[in-house]
């Protein structure tokens, strides 16, 4: 049987939260978006929160946050609400976030040069640890305060730094084998923008970036709209 699957298929399948039971993939793509809202919570200096109020920060309804918060075992006090620090706490160890993630770009074209300067990477819990391409005026170069080195070494960047995640901003044409020499490097996430699906073995996780997709889904809901669909 074939072990391999595509780029379509979600991370987070089966990730344990309460008491090691699976948590939704469906709740686990919301789960950045309620820590955000906690963060947002929290630099405003409040302790507690109400479903509520998080649901409203983090643009769901209170409860879908209650439904989603309960497969982590966090149900908040009535009459209380939420701890902020706690509740922060628990998304961070079930996104796998509360040991720091060693990140590698491989492609340090226009959108690795952008990546790679977005100190948001930085402020979710990841470390840029390597930057690699094939272009001759690429290698050697300095970017964010790394030396970008040649993808025939790749595998032995990856040992050096102790990446397991990978960023795959390379051509199409070459991404599925980049991807396969990450793999063999031990790389076991990869977020990929080259617009072609990947297959991975089961033990790997690949989330597709998308821009020009989610502009086609927009423009399918623009149009469902004008004539009268009702797409939603
Ligand atoms: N997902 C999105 O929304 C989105 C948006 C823009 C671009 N893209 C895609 O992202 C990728 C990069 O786009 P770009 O505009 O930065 O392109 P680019 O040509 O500027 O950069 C690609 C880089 O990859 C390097 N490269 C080529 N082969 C390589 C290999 N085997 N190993 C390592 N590096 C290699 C090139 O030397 C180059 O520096 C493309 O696949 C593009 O289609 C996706």
């Amino acid at each position: 049987m074939d072990d391999r699957r595509t780029a379509g298929r979600r991370a987070g399948d089966g990730r344990a939260g309460r008491d090691g039971q699976p948590v939704p993939p469906a709740t686990v793509g919301r789960l950045p978006g309620y820590l955000r809202a906690l963060e947002a919570t929290a630099s405003d200096g409040a302790v507690l929160t109400s479903s509520e109020e998080l649901a409203a920060r983090a643009g769901v309804t209170p409860a879908q946050l209650r439904k989603d918060l309960s497969f982590l075992g966090s149900y908040g006090r009535r009459g209380v609400g939420y701890d902020v620090g706690h509740l922060r706490e628990q998304i961070t160890v079930v996104l796998g976030l509360a040991d720091v993630r060693r990140v590698l770009l491989v492609g340090v074209g226009n959108l690795g040069h952008a990546l790679a300067n977005y100190a948001g990477i930085a402020e979710r819990g990841f470390v840029l640890v390597g930057l690699v391409d094939t272009d001759p005026s690429v290698v050697g170069t300095t970017v964010a305060g790394l030396e970008v080195e040649h993808a025939d070494d790749l595998r032995t960047v990856v040992h050096r730094t102790g990446a397991t995640i990978a960023v795959l901003t390379t051509p199409a044409a070459v991404a599925q084998r980049v991807c396969d020499e990450l793999v063999a490097a031990g790389v076991v996430g990869i977020l990929t923008f080259a617009p072609r699906a990947l297959r991975v073995p089961a033990h790997v996780d690949v989330r597709a970036v998308d821009v020009a997709s989610e502009l086609q889904i927009l423009a399918f809901h623009d149009r469902a709209r004008s004539v009268g669909g009702g797409a939603s």
